[in-house]
């Protein structure tokens, strides 16, 4: 309970137990100087009241000492149980996120928006890394300690004790009902915190298309009001905990006042000795201090619990599974009935069934928007299809643990991902342990080489964030080289639009007739060229399979679709064929 409400790890919890423990250790020895001093004013007073000897300074003197030796270890202990674990711990929750991440369903990154992704994983991390390392096992340590030190006072003399005390109470219980509304400001200032973030990284995204349409000036013009809305949505959330807990502490201060009139009265009736009366004003000097911490610390927590509750609900996703034993009889893909939607519920696939056969190349077309990148997600399970069932060499993908299923599959997209690395460990992408000699190949196969060959540093060039420095054809080579080198049985291949030029088609066409090669073979067809070569054309139309068959048994129906679509191809612009 106490750990899912800590967003702790099993470790992470001991680690914190134990930090607590010592917290409450150190805290408990700062209030041994105090006994000391007690002590040796005791003494004082005896001599001078009672003529009792001199006290001799040395037994103080080596008990403040070791006092302090005492300190010193249970403070470096606290450091040692604290600080270093958190860091572990901020390591492990890093890990489990992303862990956890790479086997969320794409359905989850639909849903979420990237910047509010990126700051949980980022500042929320950071965030309750440097809580749990300055704040909450001080805070429970000191609560704990406070608590004892409390306890024992009320037992040395309870009307004093009551006289001193009787404002922490009534201090935590103003936090207690103010607490509701410093959480509603601190959520409100996150919630901007995200609009902002969404804002500038739609500004970076865009850049260019904002600049081409002369719209920076009204963009940062909306980015600057969102600026302006964060500030003072900070400076409500900073205003209420500033008051909340500064008032609160105020009410701290009643209790000097209430222990100097208490104590005065009761030395008056002859009920307290001075020296009890001396011990009380020493402790209420001193035990308010923690109690501030807390209360400090308390306002802070109305931060954690958010972002917290943030982690909780990413790691509360569920993931998707399988088994991770797979294996197909053959590589024929078959879509049952399949139907399926995004998270928007508009129905995209309904009753969606073909078989794309291994050997073959089969094409899917139709209209922008009728499905046939979906069709090509939910053959390599990116996404499960609602109704009916995908099956590959006859198992159903569902239950196929994703990377698993992946390993048999090789994707060439035409939104190539390329990293900031070498050429060379772009291509290795395809497969990791490939050595440099059967990245080579396959980037020859590619048709890769020649161009690579006239960059700077050849296959050692870094090729920029996201391979800035490649055209259209070049980013489609590299990624047919990943293919080539993943030698997976099924290709699921989005052809390039009409964006290559006629040297790069060429090029591009001449790699992929030997990456699909025995293979079973989706293509999302944009050439005529392709369509009329593929073993099988599936015609979609929203969301439904129109027609389904050879290239010529689909031209020879006299009044189908495909005919019609081929014949009016130049009419028809939003055929894509
Ligand atoms: N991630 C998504 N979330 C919600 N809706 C989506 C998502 N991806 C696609 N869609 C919707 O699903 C429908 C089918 O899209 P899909 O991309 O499969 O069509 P397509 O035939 O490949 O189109 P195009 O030829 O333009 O690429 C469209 O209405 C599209 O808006």
């Amino acid at each position: 309970m106490l750990r899912s409400a800590l967003g702790l790890t099993e470790q992470g919890m001991r680690n914190f137990k134990r930090g607590v423990f010592f917290c409450t250790l150190a805290n408990l020895m700062l209030f041994a100087p105090i006994g000391i001093l007690f002590l040796l004013v005791n003494d004082f007073m005896n001599h001078l009241v009672n003529g009792a000897e001199l006290p001799q300074l040395a037994p103080y003197v080596a008990g403040v000492a070791a006092i302090l030796a005492l300190i010193a270890l249970t403070q470096w202990l606290e450091y040692r149980n604290t600080y270093g674990p958190v860091y572990e711990e901020s390591a492990r929750k890093r890990e489990g996120i992303a862990e956890h991440l790479r086997r969320l369903p794409l359905s989850f990154f639909g849903r979420r928006d990237l910047a509010d992704l990126t700051n949980t994983i980022m500042k929320d991390c950071a965030d309750q890394e440097r809580l749990f390392m300055h704040v909450v096992p001080q805070l429970f340590g000191t609560g704990i300690s406070t608590g004892i030190a409390i306890v024992c006072v009320l037992a040395f003399d309870w009307r004093l004790g009551l006289a001193a005390f009787w404002p922490v109470p009534v201090a935590f219980a103003f936090m207690g009902l103010l607490m509701g509304l410093v959480r509603r400001k601190v959520e409100a200032k996150e919630r901007q915190r995200l609009v902002m973030a969404d804002g500038v990284q739609e500004f970076l995204d865009c850049a260019q298309e904002i600049r081409a349409t002369n719209q920076s000036e009204a963009f940062l013009g909306g980015l600057g009001g969102k600026l302006d809305e964060m500030e003072r949505r900070m400076v409500a959330s900073e205003l209420a905990t500033g008051a909340t807990i500064s008032s609160a502490q105020a009410f701290l201060k009643l209790g000097i006042a209430s222990t100097v009139l208490a104590g005065a009265g009761l030395i008056v009736a002859g009920q307290v000795d001075f020296m009890t009366y001396f011990a009380f004003l020493l402790v209420v000097t001193r035990v308010y201090d923690p109690v501030n911490v807390v209360l400090q610390s308390t306002a802070e927590l109305a931060e954690m619990r958010h972002s917290i509750k943030r982690t909780n609900a990413l790691s509360a996703e569920r993931p998707m599974t399988g088994a991770t034993s797979f294996a197909p009889q053959g590589h024929d893909l078959a879509f049952e009935d399949v139907s399926f939607s995004y998270n928007t519920g508009e129905q995209v696939l309904s009753g969606v069934t073909f078989t794309a056969r291994e050997g073959e190349v089969t094409a899917l077309v139709g209209p922008s928007g009728s499905g046939k990148s979906t069709v090509a997600k939910l053959a390599a399970r990116f996404w499960d299809a609602d109704g009916g069932r995908v099956t590959l060499g006859g198992v159903d993908v569902s239950g196929v643990d994703p990377e698993t299923l992946l390993s048999d599959y090789a994707e060439v997209f035409q939104d190539v991902v390329l990293f900031d690395e070498t050429v060379m460990e772009n291509i290795r992408l395809g497969r990791a342990d490939a050595t440099d000699e059967e990245v080579l190949a396959a980037a020859r196969a590619a048709n890769c080489d020649e161009f690579v060959r006239r960059m700077p540093q050849g296959y050692a060039t870094r090729i920029g964030e996201n391979g800035a420095r490649l055209s259209g054809g070049e980013r489609q080579r590299i990624s047919i080289a990943r293919a080539l080198l993943k030698d997976a049985p099924v290709v699921l291949l989005d052809e390039a639009t009409a964006s290559l030029d006629v040297e790069n088609e060429t090029q591009v066409q001449a790699a992929l007739s030997r990456l699909l090669a025995g293979k079973t073979v989706i293509v999302i067809a944009h050439r005529m060229r392709t369509v009329m070569s593929a073993d099988k054309i599936v015609v979609l139309k929203e969301g439904r399979v129109a027609e389904q068959g050879a290239p010529a048994e689909l031209m020879s129906r006299e009044d189908g679709l495909f005919r019609r679509m081929a014949e009016l191809q130049g009419a028809a612009a939003d055929w894509t064929v």
